[in-house]
């Protein structure tokens, strides 16, 4: 019979699929335990919620009792694991589902913008942008066009950041390759409108040899058809910047990303990101991963300028 103010019938008559995906999880719960138990495991993975509200069984725990109270110190670890891991899954399945990850770049000027960030200091911004939420730095280390250098990468690299850190140089011999990864590079941008297939291939190899990751990047469908096209290929990412006019248009990643190419995984999306809509823009476009520089480097506080390109605080993404 219906109660006269309907609270219980009616949250029990409105969730009854969730409640019956409740009941089978609370069965499994058990039944796992008793396999564990009969292999001799004694640690429960979770302590008892007791049995949803309309389980009818033989079985009802509220209170505190031998099956929620840990039977030891590994039982309480692994019961507060349960709930850590679950929660960090459901952050990740949010984050895979909601936003592009962050490559923050730390650069002092550039040939198209001249000098973005007056009061440059590479460690203070790394180290911002680490906590506002980045996943990997790009360190620009050229000096004549960027006013960078390889002392401002090892610098933030002996800081103690914790990002990997994305080598952002112009590289025409493999040397500096090696030179990166003495100053603490984890990965080399590799330029296709730069170097032949052969190089890249080459270069790619000692790359793996040194445990780096390479990023090849592409401005045009030419480019990107050959760099397909080269063995050991991981990483492509597409530069929207037209390096004879220095114009920017985003709209050059999703037309590269339309039909056959779109399915390739994973891809970066610079310059030229600014806003909510650009990163939206450029997801939807297909990209998993987005490299900016200029619209959060000139921010006196890196971290709000992440915020703001993102349209949200996604500094619980950073590693700790
Ligand atoms: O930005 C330039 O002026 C530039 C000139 C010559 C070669 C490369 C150049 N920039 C390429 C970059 O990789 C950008 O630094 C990167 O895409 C980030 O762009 P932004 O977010 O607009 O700073």
């Amino acid at each position: 019979m219906e109660p006269q103010d309907g609270s219980a019938f009616n949250a029990l008559s409105s969730e009854p699929k969730a409640n019956a995906l409740k009941i089978n999880e609370w069965e499994l719960g058990m039944f796992q335990d008793e396999v564990a138990a009969s292999q001799g495991i004694r640690i429960r993975r979770r302590p008892s919620s007791g049995p949803p509200m309309d389980y009818v069984g033989p079985f009802e725990f509220r209170l505190q009792n031998e099956s929620n109270t840990p039977r030891n110190i590994l039982e309480e670890i692994i019961w507060h694991k349960d709930t850590e891991v679950a929660q960090l899954k459901e952050r990740s399945l949010m984050n895979e589902l909601d936003l592009p990850g962050l490559i923050a770049e730390v650069k002092k000027a550039s040939p198209s913008r001249g000098v973005i960030r007056e009061d440059f200091d590479p460690v203070k911004i790394a180290q911002a942008y680490e906590k506002g939420g980045a996943a990997c730095l790009s360190v620009l280390t050229d000096k004549k066009y960027f006013q960078c250098s390889f002392e401002n990468l090892e610098a933030i690299r002996n800081a103690g950041v914790k990002c990997p850190i994305l080598c952002k140089e112009f590289v025409i011999d493999a040397w500096q390759i090696y030179y990166a990864r003495t100053k603490g590079a984890d990965a080399i941008l590799l330029i296709a409108a730069v170097l032949p297939d052969l190089d890249i291939k080459f270069m790619i190899k000692i790359c793996k040899m040194l445990r780096m990751a390479a990023l090849v990047e592409v401005h045009d469908a030419r480019e990107f058809d050959r760099v397909l096209g080269i063995e050991g290929i991981e990483l492509i990412g597409i530069n929207n910047l037209n390096l004879g006019t220095f114009e920017v248009d985003i709209c050059i990643t999703k037309k590269l990303l339309e039909g056959e190419r779109g399915k390739i995984n994973p891809l970066l999306g610079s310059p030229g990101l600014f806003t909510p809509d650009d990163i939206a823009y450029i997801q939807e476009a297909g990209v998993k991963t987005v490299l900016v520089g200029e619209s959060i480097v000139k921010q006196s506080d890196p971290g709000k300028g992440i915020r703001n390109l993102f349209g949200q605080d996604i500094s619980s993404w950073s590693s700790d």
